[in-house]
């Protein structure tokens, strides 16, 4: 018999909220139950002053799920997205966002042992954020750094091929999970866990939660860094991730066309409005250089970015080249920073990931408690 919704809240009748004693399955805090085959996926609704205090009915919950037969996989999220008692089944409803928007804000739990987040986001999808985020990651590696990569692209995982990963990471005997590591990151990724075929629809609280999961359900380690790779574009669920991880900056990337920098313009104003610090904006597939005869055009514009950046007064990181280098080898998952390191592209990354973490330990502003977010 498949595995339903009912099965899975009979199981966690037998967990108990620690203040009133409830089942979780009675307390109104759960999420839509999400069944894919064998994978089970809910999240638990809470206050954000509750995180503490609700970590242990998470993995409580997790673990009674994990006990019902034909269940191979349980991802539990703690979800502030919607107030505790409107986290009823189905997606959540325009006055649940406006509430969760309005909600005073707890502060994110911080991660242990992970000394800085960072998020790598661009306003519009393509603009090569995946790329800039594993080269850059690859860069802070190479410099000595311990560092990981969290691809919370959730609705397009390309961080498994860009680093050529596609083994399943193992778990703990605790059932944590343990991060695949390449050209000396730590790499994770929910594409390491679903069905790279499978089409996958993502509810608001779920995205969060999944993320959550990826950043505290896995043994990381000790990191100087931990990139963060964020879904393209600036909505709830951008929002949401930007508000509710303990994020030491955010790096924009974006393509130098005047489209293409209006969206770079509303994910700077995104994270400003949540007070992340912005540590640069990245002008990607700036100019093309014919690899026949040398001559250099400009396809997309040039210099927008860096005008932008200026004109939003936030620092300009450096321009990437429309490299036929840099898409061949990403697409065969040898990043070029690892694999051709004396390149041209190689050294530009280098000196953007110098810029970054000059800024996040000069600057030390790991850690800091999120702002309450004003809707204008
Ligand atoms: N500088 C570059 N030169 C040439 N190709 C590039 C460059 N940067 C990225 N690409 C290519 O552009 C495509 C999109 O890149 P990428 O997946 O990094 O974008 P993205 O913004 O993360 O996209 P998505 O919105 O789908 O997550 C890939 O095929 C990648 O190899």
């Amino acid at each position: 018999m498949p595995l339903t919704p009912a099965d899975v809240q009979r199981a966690l009748e037998l967990v108990k909220l620690p203040a009133s004693g409830q089942s979780l399955t009675a307390s109104g805090r759960l999420t839509e139950i999400r069944i894919d085959g064998s994978k089970v996926m809910f999240a638990i609704a809470i206050d954000p002053t509750e995180a503490r205090a609700m970590e242990p009915v998470r993995a409580a919950a997790e673990n009674a799920v994990r006990g019902l037969p034909g269940v191979t996989s349980v991802l539990v999220g703690l979800t502030a997205e919607r107030p505790v008692g409107e986290a009823r089944q189905g997606a959540p409803g325009p006055r649940a966002q406006t509430a969760a928007h309005n909600a005073p804000q707890g502060r994110p739990v911080g991660l242990p042992g992970i000394h800085r987040v960072i998020a790598v986001a661009s306003g519009k999808g393509g603009v090569g954020k995946s790329t800039t985020a594993c080269n850059l990651a690859i860069a802070l590696a190479a410099q000595g750094l311990r560092i990981g990569l969290l691809d919370a692209d959730i609705f397009g995982p390309s961080i498994p091929k860009l680093f050529g990963l596609s083994a399943k990471p193992e778990q703990t005997p605790d059932k944590k999970i343990v991060p695949l590591e390449a050209y000396g990151v730590k790499v994770m990724s929910i594409g390491f866990l679903v069905d790279e075929e499978t089409p996958m629809i993502w509810r608001g609280p779920m995205v969060m939660s999944a993320l959550t999961q990826l950043l505290r359900e896995v043994v990381w380690g000790e990191l100087d860094v931990m990139v963060v790779d964020m879904p393209p574009g600036t909505g709830d669920a951008q929002l949401t991730m930007a508000q509710h991880t303990p994020l030491a900056g955010a790096v924009i990337v974006s393509t130098p066309q005047d489209l293409a920098l209006i969206d770079a313009r509303r994910g700077v104003g995104m994270f400003q409005k949540v007070n992340v610090p912005l540590l640069g904006i990245v002008e990607n597939m700036s100019t093309f250089s014919c690899p026949n005869c040398g001559h250099v055009s400009h396809l997309f514009g040039h210099g927008g970015a860096r005008r932008e950046a200026e004109k939003l007064g936030v620092p300009f990181l450096g321009e990437l080249p429309l490299s036929l280098e840099v898409r061949e080898r990403s697409d065969a998952g040898k990043p070029i920073v690892a694999t051709l390191p004396d390149s041209q592209e190689a050294g530009i990354y280098r000196q953007m990931a110098a810029q970054v973490w000059a800024r996040l330990s000069g600057e030390g502003v790991d850690r800091r408690q999120p702002p309450r977010i004003v809707i204008e």
